[in-house]
């Protein structure tokens, strides 16, 4: 092929599914299945981005009327994109049991013979839905450890993010977004609507080990840890530039690719922070170690921390190495009676 057609016919790249194809290898239970779940991920992403791209002119804005098991009230898009994620991972038939944040027990998929269990965050930034900000959502992959056959079991559920098989999310923003990892490297995608397929636009993402931005929303400042007040103060003293959109996605997507670091730590209002570890944190935490960066709960490696409910919650601290390193630094070790308390 000779460079003019080339510039006549710029190469589009490479699809998602011909990256999935090609990766496969990589993967030890190469057996297509895991392929296949993220194809049916990627098939959902694209219809929901149809509705969130058009949701001013139809009538799937503002809130639903319901309150989720977190006690939040859940907008039409909240569950609009949990309908579609949940009836996509169930038709593809390699999901036995979903955990959604818009749903308070385990879905049970009726595809028993699915090897694999899904943690999702259906929409994430929710506050931002109607005001056309970057919103998401967040998926975290585990391989079931019950037989196949039944239906998928609570531990199947509650496995420590090091058991991830693959994480990633979608950002629906200025573009649309899929950022994944199955433990080899960090690759994102772009939606291209006019061809309807994602294109691999930043393979090998890398993130820096130090930046100058931090994320965290100081409206709650008065009721942070003595620890985070401190690290705030020396991101201030040290110039740097404070981030802030309010959807976990858009602000991780942004540092992680810039440099920087996010927290939302506990709190007076959330004591256990306001992020939840299965659906959440745990995702992004095994992106952001996969691209050189680091995930902790202000004690512990994030990925290590033992579940012991579907929709706990936990402090986050996640980006650079050297800027987490820095917050934890300031944070003073937690008293062994809290850790008690807490993980109780
Ligand atoms: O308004 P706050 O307390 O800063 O919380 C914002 C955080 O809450 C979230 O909206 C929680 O996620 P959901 O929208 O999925 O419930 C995050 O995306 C965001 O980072
Ligand atoms: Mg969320
Ligand atoms: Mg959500």
């Amino acid at each position: 092929m000779d460079h003019n057609q080339d510039r006549l016919a710029l190469p589009v790249g490479t699809t998602l599914d011909r990256f999935i194809m090609r990766k496969q290898e990589d993967f030890p239970y190469a057996t297509g299945e895991l392929s296949q779940l993220l194809r049916d991920i990627a098939l959902a992403a694209k219809i929901v981005n149809r509705e969130i791209n058009r949701s001013g002119l139809i009538d799937i804005t503002g809130a639903y009327g319901q309150q989720n098991v977190q006690g939040e009230e859940q907008q039409k898009l909240d569950v609009i994109a949990n309908i579609r994620f949940i009836r996509a991972l169930r038709n593809g038939g390699e999901v036995c049991t979903v955990i959604s944040e818009e749903d308070e027990d385990m879905i049970q998929t009726g595809k028993n013979q699915g090897k694999y269990v899904v943690a999702i965050d259906p929409l994430d930034g929710s506050s931002n839905i109607d005001v056309n900000v970057s919103i998401g959502t967040i998926f975290s992959i585990y391989r079931r450890q019950s037989a196949i056959g039944q239906e998928g079991t609570q531990e199947d559920c509650l496995q420590k993010g090091v058991h991830q098989v693959a994480a990633g999310y979608v950002i629906y923003g200025s573009s649309t977004m899929l950022v994944y990892t199955t433990g080899n490297g960090v690759n994102g995608f772009t939606y291209e609507a006019s061809l309807g397929e994602f294109f691999l636009s930043h393979p090998n993402i890398t993130t820096p080990p130090s930046g100058n931005i931090y994320s965290i929303n100081e409206g709650s400042a008065n009721s942070f840890p003595e620890g985070v007040k401190q690290f705030v103060q020396y991101c201030k003293d040290s110039s740097f530039s404070a981030r802030y959109i309010g959807s976990l996605v858009a602000d991780f997507h942004r540092n992680l690719l810039k440099g920087g670091i996010y927290i939302y730590p506990a709190t007076a209002k959330n004591t256990n922070g306001k992020l939840r570890l299965m659906y959440e944190c745990n995702a992004l935490a095994f992106i952001v170690e996969q691209a050189g960066g680091k995930a902790s709960n202000g004690q512990k490696r994030l990925m290590e921390i033992e579940p012991t409910s579907l929709h706990q919650r936990c402090p986050l601290y996640i980006g650079s190495t050297e800027l987490v390193d820095k917050a934890e630094s300031f944070l003073s070790p937690e008293p062994a009676e809290a850790v008690a308390a807490r993980e109780a």
